[in-house]
């Protein structure tokens, strides 16, 4: 395990502000003076309807946006300008609507890819899997290793993804992210695409990452039986504008989350 590298921070403390964040493309406005916290260990859901600016904020909190106006504070510091590299480094990790793996790749490698930013080896010794190179690959490869048990996919561990089903291909990100070991892990729509048993399978192990590591976890998903039974809290996001933040009893009797979200059905 990683030593940290930031003040300690405990269950329920503010791992990320976000504070009046305004996002423009052009005219067009994604998002207008958006604020909620995430606070460590917890499952932080975001939701609202199509084109509502949640995708928009987790690129911002990732470091491929940067807020026209606001600032995002994380592990109690003002973010500068940065890119999504930078982001992963400091312990922000992310999966993606679409699936993106290196598809030729097999599932060992796509998550050792992963794990590479947390090795501290140059490249030079790498190159020759040589000296401290070499020790620190054996440590790295113990740790994906026990990444793929936990996601109960030894048995894919050597095929390439581009090959695998689209649930397991989503679990193969989710293992690459986790490689990371991130202090917070943004999942944008992970049950996207999924039949009933691979949604199950998915909120199983989002939900032990959850327990088992106190991985804190911000998700977009639009299928609402999950995120109830997921999160412990709920932002919800209408035309760029925050209409709703709660538990998901709060949020799901709330009169402008039904009018705008919920009475449609999902
Ligand atoms: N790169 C971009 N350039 C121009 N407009 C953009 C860009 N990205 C997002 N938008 C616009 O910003 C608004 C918010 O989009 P965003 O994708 O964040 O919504 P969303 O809530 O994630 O939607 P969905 O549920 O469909 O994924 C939309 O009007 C969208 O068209």
């Amino acid at each position: 395990m990683r030593a940290p590298d930031h003040p300690i921070l405990s269950k329920g403390d503010v791992l990320l502000a976000v504070e009046n964040v305004s996002l423009g493309f052009g005219g067009v406005k994604a998002l207008t003076d958006v604020s909620f916290d995430i606070r460590k260990s917890e499952i932080r859901a975001i939701i609202g309807p199509n084109g509502a600016g949640k995708t928009s904020m987790l690129n911002c909190i990732n470091g491929f946006y940067y807020p026209t106006q606001g600032q995002i504070t994380f592990k109690g510091v003002k973010r500068p300008k940065m890119r999504p590299f930078e982001a992963a480094r400091g312990g922000i990790a992310r999966t993606f609507q679409n699936v993106a793996l290196f598809k030729s790749m097999s599932t060992l490698d796509n998550i050792m890819a992963g794990r590479s930013i947390r090795m501290r080896s140059n490249f030079f010794w790498q190159l020759f899997r040589h000296g401290p190179a070499l020790k620190e690959e054996v440590e790295h490869r113990r740790f994906v290793e026990e990444i793929i048990d936990f996601l109960e996919i030894q048995h894919i561990r050597k095929t390439p993804v581009g090959r695998l089903p689209y649930g397991l291909q989503k679990r193969v990100e989710l293992g690459r992210a986790l490689a990371m070991e991130p202090d917070l892990l943004l999942l944008d729509e992970p049950m996207a695409g999924m039949n009933l048993e691979e949604k199950e399978d998915m909120s199983r192990f989002i939900l032990e990452v959850n327990q088992q590591y106190g991985t804190t976890i911000a998700l977009i998903e639009h299928d609402m039986g999950v995120v109830m039974d997921l999160s412990d809290r709920v932002v919800v996001l209408e035309y760029g504008r925050k209409i709703a933040d709660g538990t998901p009893d709060e949020v799901k009797r709330d009169q402008r989350v039904i009018d705008a979200y919920l009475g449609v059905a999902h």
